[in-house]
């Protein structure tokens, strides 16, 4: 579904590759966690997929086409397909949780109709089955700003999936969580995860959660995959190169 080939990206003014010659391909149903320090690429990687940030070198396959090939005009339309959610949640506080939610159609609307906030019935109810699926149909006309980091979290899945997305894409999700909210959050992607059959990639730091919840580890060091397989293989000694200064 998704494949990155040889893969570099060095940024303006940088005197380093923040990605070197990375080569990655992913499948529907896998549930990839991404690990490595600060720095290590991995939010980059991330932009490489969904076609926000345009590698240096090598080329980003999704459903077979070379979105390195393509104008922002298709890159929108390849963005509508991946959901994604953010460390700080990027939300709009003063907006209620349906109206943020319904945030995720604009990608697939007229600039006319967002401008206008105009939403039809079916946008509506599938914006209130999403709030649902994420357990909040208590707040949904709660502003944002009032809820818990936990809460804010599944408001922003509940916007991921209203588009209906076939890759589910998290930059650091659960780092500005408690361990038990961190813990359901991951309990919560996982299940829409099983249900909707996506590639879900996440960058975490907690090692626990990628083993418990991942299909498949990678890890990322200085730009560079050093190691991808089964959690279970994630041993003692990875963490220690993975991680080590
Ligand atoms: N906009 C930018 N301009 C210049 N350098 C950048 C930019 N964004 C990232 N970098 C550099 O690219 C490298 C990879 O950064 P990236 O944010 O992808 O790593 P990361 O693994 O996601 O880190 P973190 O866990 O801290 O988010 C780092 O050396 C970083 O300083």
């Amino acid at each position: 579904m998704v494949k990155l080939e040889n893969i570099s990206v060095q940024y303006p003014e940088s005197d380093h590759f923040a990605i070197k010659d990375l080569s990655l391909s992913m499948a529907s149903g896998e549930f990839v966690c991404v690990l490595g320090k600060s720095g290590a690429g991995k939010s980059t990687m991330i932009r490489c997929l969904n076609g926000l940030q345009l590698p240096t070198g090598g080329h980003v396959y999704f459903e077979g086409n070379d979105i390195t090939e393509y104008k922002e005009r298709s890159l929108r339309e390849v963005r509508t397909k991946m959901g994604m959610i953010f460390q700080h949640f990027n939300l709009i506080p003063r907006l209620t949780v349906l109206q943020n939610v319904l945030t995720g159609t604009f990608g697939k609307r007229n600039d006319w109709m967002n401008l206008i906030g105009y939403f039809s019935k079916e946008e509506r109810s599938e914006a209130m089955r999403a709030i649902e699926a994420v357990e909040l149909g208590a707040h949904v006309h709660k502003r944002v700003e009032h809820l818990s980091g936990g809460q804010k979290q599944r408001v922003a899945i509940a916007r991921a999936l209203l588009q209906k997305p076939k890759v589910f894409l998290g930059d650091e999700p659960v780092a500005s969580l408690d361990p038990g909210t961190a813990n359901r959050i991951f309990q919560l992607i996982k299940r829409i995860h099983e249900k909707h059959q996506l590639l879900t990639l996440i960058n975490v730091h907690d090692v626990t959660l990628a083993k418990k919840y991942a299909t498949r580890v990678i890890a990322l060091k200085d730009g560079k995959l050093i190691f991808d397989g089964p959690p279970d293989q994630v041993s003692e000694e990875w963490l220690y190169n993975i991680y080590e200064e």
